[in-house]
């Protein structure tokens, strides 16, 4: 005969599963409308399966230390299962009042369970977060790599604070919460079908009004995942916009200061601050508002299944405290089952730190370098009908069918007006840059076919602003030859009229430079810029504006250095004509083109631009002279 206990159950089943069909109903009626948008989420979803599942394949090298994480996480809930199961049987014997041994038993259970999930819990965090810091080591030092590897073209599209956030935030945020989030995966998942065998072994009935918290748990998740997900996104971007406006103004600071923009940079941080506050309050809006959904239905069933369980305990289905274990089970199985729904999602969110990491990763340099590292090289390099525009414009041409030969150990001097391309041959025999069309050689090879460390060593550049990086003298010459001797270092500084300059300093070749070389003047800046290129021995060597920024000693000294012992090809861009008319080979480049080349007697014979040039610059000079002995 069917009570009226058993019918009051039946009733509210069917009225939660009535709410809990309709939420679904709901939604199926409302997917019309987001039909475009349910399918560009689908797609997000598909992507961000795919990446998730890069992800874990990242962790293969700490599979061990990961094996060891889960079986302590196993018996960890496993233990803290059982743990509601003997208060119940606790409850139940205090309340009768007798059979002692079961109570003592209880407590003893109750302990052991305890002390195992206690002893699981401590190992498998730990490991967890061993597990954590090794693969957030890897994927740092293989972004790094990567981004290396790069050409220039890449890091001039791309703002430096936003490579430095994906370095060190999104690295950090990808391990550590897909670490995360899998752990409590597991862990839920493992507790929930535990925690539903035995409370389907107490009360089916009580058991299957629970499990109703899943489908409208399912509907809040939805509507709050993809919202979240679109904002927290747009927050990182924005995070790394003000990083980057930050980083722009701190490195630049002589800059703001001299030209007294410090308020306007302000106002533009604070711009970026704000676009970054009302982000992340509306994404914190977002999270209040799931909370608050979630709350209000976890606690609805809750007081559905308390108005039950008074039937079921008075119909003798159930024991006090087996009412008592089911309803900490219950506790405990609302947050599982949110958990378990939101994990999901968070997993697939978390993945979203993943996407820039794996796009940076992914990316290949447009000139992968080759093997050729031949034991003789003769120098010869060919500009062969070059065109090329810098990535960040595209549309205009710097250089235009260039074609330039620079023989072996002679001296080819380029000349031009300002803006004509010089120093943009000087970085594309760096490979710093790839032409559009055309090609380089390199003793009738491509640069790009030759080894990348190889080419360096034998292509070396003196730029007009030498990067000096912070360390000592020695680590500066020395930089990029981890092998290279002290003789060697001093053999080059001396070449380079360094060598007085560094030994008067109290510590000499060890003496700190400081950022970018902040405590040395630029014609000494130079100088080691100029033996750190000659420590190599290069075949060709490009001088860019050098002599602008050495005093006529050092020029002198400089020169003499080079013509002495197997020359290299040396290529001088300058605008002062006086250092370029011993040129073997003078080659006047303006827009992008060759506009004439010859000899210096050559050039001058044939009146055309060098001559012109060369009117300027005595002019210039007369003027200069005029005007220091009027002073
Ligand atoms: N990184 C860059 N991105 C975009 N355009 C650039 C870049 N570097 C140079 N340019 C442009 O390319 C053109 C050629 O510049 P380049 O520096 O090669 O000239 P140059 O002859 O060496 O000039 P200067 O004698 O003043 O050093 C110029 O119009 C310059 O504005």
């Amino acid at each position: 005969m069917v009570g009226w206990g058993d019918f009051r159950t039946a009733v509210t089943c069917t009225v939660a599963a009535v709410v809990g069909a309709l939420f679904w109903g709901l939604r199926a009626a409302a997917g019309g409308a987001w039909e475009k948008e349910k399918k560009e989420e689908k797609e997000e979803k598909q992507r961000s399966r795919e990446l998730l599942v890069r992800v874990l394949r990242l962790y293969k090298p700490d599979a061990v230390l990961l094996l060891g994480a889960f079986s302590f996480l196993l018996l960890s809930v496993l233990c803290g299962m059982f743990i509601p199961f003997y208060t119940g049987k606790v409850i139940d014997s205090l309340r009768t009042g007798q059979h002692e041994q079961e109570f003592l038993s209880a407590i003893l259970f109750i302990s052991l369970y305890s002390l195992g999930s206690s002893l699981g819990a401590g190992c498998r965090g730990g490991l967890f977060l061993c597990v954590i810091a090794s693969f957030t080591r890897r994927v740092k030092l293989r972004l790094f790599g990567s981004l290396a590897n790069q050409e220039i073209g890449f890091f001039e599209a791309v703002k430096t604070g936003q490579l430095t956030t994906c370095l060190s935030d999104d690295t950090t945020l990808m391990s550590r919460t897909v670490a995360l989030n899998i752990n409590v995966l597991l862990r839920t998942l493992i507790l929930t079908l535990g925690m539903v065998v035995l409370m389907l072994s107490l009360s089916w009935r009580l058991t299957l009004m629970v499990l109703l918290e899943a489908p409208i748990t399912g509907v809040i998740q939805q509507l709050y995942q993809s919202r979240h997900q679109r904002l927290s996104e747009e927050l990182r971007d924005s995070v790394a916009r003000a990083n980057a406006a930050a980083n722009e103004a701190v490195s630049g600071a002589w800059l703001v200061r001299s030209f007294h923009a410090e308020r306007g940079e302000a106002r533009r941080y604070g711009d970026l601050l704000m676009d970054t506050h009302r982000l992340k309050t509306s994404r914190d809006t977002v999270r209040a508002l799931y909370l608050l959904a979630r709350r209000f239905s976890g606690v609805s069933l809750q007081v559905a299944v308390l108005l039950c369980s008074r039937q079921v305990v008075q119909r003798g289905h159930m024991t006090t405290g087996s009412l008592l274990t089911f309803l900490i089970y219950q506790g405990e199985m609302g947050d599982n089952i949110r958990t378990l729904i939101s994990i999901v999602g968070n997993l697939l969110t978390s993945v979203g730190a993943a996407k820039k990491v794996f796009e940076y990763l992914d990316r290949k340099p447009q000139c992968t370098m080759g093997t050729l590292a031949p034991d003789q090289l003769s120098g010869h390099v060919t500009f062969d009908h070059v065109t090329f525009s810098y990535p960040c414009q595209p549309e205009k041409q710097v250089l235009q069918d260039f074609s330039l030969d620079l023989r072996p150990g002679k001296v080819t001097a380029l000349v031009g007006p300002s803006g004509g391309g010089k120093t943009t041959c000087a970085s594309l025999l760096q490979t710093l840059y790839q032409p559009q069309r055309g090609q380089i050689l390199l003793d009738g090879q491509t640069l790009c076919s030759y080894q990348h460390h190889y080419l360096h060593k034998k292509v070396t550049v003196v730029s007009q602003e030498p990067e000096i990086l912070s360390g000592s003298i020695r680590d500066n010459i020395a930089y990029g030859l981890p092998d290279c001797s002290l003789d060697d270092i001093q053999e080059a500084a001396r070449k380079a009229n360094a060598h007085n300059f560094i030994s008067q300093l109290k510590k000499g070749y060890d003496t700190e430079v400081g950022e970018r070389g902040g405590q040395l003047s630029k014609s000494e800046k130079q100088r080691v810029a100029i033996a750190r290129a000659l420590v190599r021995h290069p075949r060709v060597l490009i001088l860019d504006e050098v002599t602008s920024s050495l005093d006529t000693d050092s020029e002198i000294k400089v020169q003499q250095a080079l013509s002495s012992g197997p020359a290299p090809t040396l290529l001088v861009i300058a605008h002062s004509l006086r250092t370029v008319q011993n040129a073997d080979h003078i080659v006047v480049i303006g827009q992008g083109r060759v506009q004439e080349q010859g000899s210096h007697q050559q050039l001058m014979a044939a009146r055309g631009s060098y001559y012109n040039l060369w009117e300027k610059h005595q002019s210039s000079s007369v003027a200069a002279a005029g005007h220091h002995g009027d002073c």
